[in-house]
């Protein structure tokens, strides 16, 4: 929560959230609120992402330190919630959120948010946000914002939540949506996958509201993990034996020698723990030609190429889009690693491989504490396109590897529908079995019945990675 408790740039004794008529003097708005308000406007009228908007208009318009820190908040904050905030927002107003203007509704919903999350003063969170609005959408507005902010602050988001959530004897699934913001349809999948409707169910849910820490992976073979800690002054992860935990606050990791020299990159300890177990399975037989199917931007291509230099291997990385090619390319600099650009599907690659990485493209809802925005914009009818793709990925990846050899299938999502429904359907297929993943993630708790590892915020600190092992008969 913020401890933002600057006074407002209007006199204590003004009350600009009450009149009634147009503003007398242009409204002024802080650096920081219009950033966040900018940043969420892009997101709903661009189809933009907040984390990779926000820190750009940071940049350029020069809001550091505590502006910026209320900014990164206010935006992602509201962003992660919005669909809780909207609800909120309905019961004080006439009108549903979605028959009202977008400037207006992303306004109220950054006042929603201050109001509830925040230990900013009410008529400092009103006030700024009338000024918002009025800015944004003309003076005409700032009755019906400044009324239904008015609402919302009569009670905290406790209240809110009892009055507004179902019961949670009765609808579990749809009380925790609202309780932790996320839609009914999200909540559900994390309730099959993990089995539960109670506390775990709640914890795994409240993970994705917390932004996660950040990790390197020390490049194999060039650097330790023990090495890099030392360097960076942080301390080596608890599961990946090339990951290192940076210090929060410790400013912009890409700036950091280790990576600025290609000695180590940003990446979330499950993708370090899952490029390694597509490279470490044994195998019986040669053991040189390896494949990475999906490799952009080049995460795991980078570890994989690395380990693969070690053992005397090479690595062919396929990417359909060019520029995230480009990107696999800078990634994997040095390396025996060639890149080429081409559709999975029909790779045109020389099958025989000893192991390929499948790493599909998903529904992301592994992620969902990275991206704030992007649980309120996947849609249920996004998983059947990203299944049917896949399938016939994995597929692809049987028909390449060679009799012995070993598939990966990681996504970075536990929806059933992506994780166990796509292996059991490409093994009711496919002349493969499934391999116990479990003994590659040695030191990793909580792997429940095997044989594929699915991995969890609130339980191992990662994204929640799933990595299935299929051995070709
Ligand atoms: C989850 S990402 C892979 C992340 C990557 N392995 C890493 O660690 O950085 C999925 C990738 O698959 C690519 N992709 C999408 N359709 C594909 C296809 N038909 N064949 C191969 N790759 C595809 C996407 O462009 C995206 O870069």
């Amino acid at each position: 929560m913020s401890t933002d408790k600057r006074k407002s740039p209007r006199p204590a004794n003004s009350r600009p959230a009450q009149r009634k008529q147009g503003p007398r003097r242009p409204p002024e708005v802080d650096a920081a609120r219009q950033a966040a308000f900018d940043t969420l406007r892009a997101v709903r009228s661009k189809d933009a992402y907040a984390n990779l908007v926000l820190p750009e208009m940071l940049r350029e318009r020069r809001v550091t330190g505590r502006d910026a820190a209320l900014a990164t908040e206010l935006a992602y904050g509201t962003a992660r919630l919005s669909g809780m905030l909207d609800e909120i927002v309905a019961a004080c107003s006439d009108r549903p959120p979605s028959a009202m203007d977008g400037d207006v509704l992303d306004a109220l919903r950054i006042g929603t948010y201050q109001l509830l999350r925040t230990r900013i003063p009410p008529h400092a969170a009103v006030t700024s946000t009338v000024d918002l609005a009025r800015l944004a959408a003309g003076s005409h507005v700032a009755g019906f914002v400044n009324a239904v902010l008015r609402r919302v602050s009569a009670a905290g988001e406790p209240e809110w939540v009892e009055q507004l959530a179902p019961a949670r004897d009765t609808d579990p699934i749809g009380h925790l949506g609202m309780r932790t913001a996320h839609p009914g349809w999200i909540v559900r999948a994390f309730a099959e996958a993990l089995g539960d409707t109670g506390t775990e169910l709640e914890a795994a849910l409240e993970a994705n509201n917390v932004r996660p820490d950040v990790h390197l992976a020390a490049r194999p073979g060039a650097i330790s993990a023990e090495e890099l800690a030392a360097i960076t002054g942080s301390e080596v992860a608890p599961y990946s034996p090339y990951g290192v935990r940076l210090e929060p606050g410790g400013g912009d990791p890409a700036e950091s020698g280790p990576i600025s020299e290609g000695l180590a990159a940003v990446q979330d300890e499950g993708s370090q723990l899952c490029a390694r177990a597509a490279a470490e399975y044994p195998l019986d037989g040669t053991d040189a030609r390896w494949l990475d199917l999906c490799a952009g931007p080049g995460g795991k291509a980078r570890v994989l190429g690395a380990l693969a230099a070690l053992s005397g291997a090479e690595l062919d990385a396929v990417e359909p889009a060019e520029h995230r090619a480009r990107m696999v390319r800078d990634a994997v600099l040095d390396l025996p690693v060639t890149v080429h650009v081409t559709d999975g599907r029909e790779s045109g690659l020389r099958p025989g491989y000893d192991r390929v990485l499948v790493d599909a493209p998903c529904t992301g809802l592994g992620a969902l504490r990275r991206r704030p925005e992007a649980r309120w914009r996947r849609v249920p009818g996004d998983v059947a396109g990203l299944t049917r793709l896949q399938t016939e990925l994995l597929s692809s990846a049987i028909d390449l590897v060679r009799p012995g050899g070993v598939v990966c299938y990681v996504v970075c999502s536990p929806h059933l529908a992506e994780t166990e429904g796509v292996v059991a359907d490409l093994l009711r297929k496919a002349d493969a079995h499934r391999v116990d993943a479990r003994p590659l993630f040695e030191g990793v708790p909580g792997l429940g019945d095997g044989p594929d590892v699915q991995l969890w915020p609130h339980r191992h600190g990662t994204d929640a990675m799933y990595c299935a092992l299929l051995q070709k008969s």
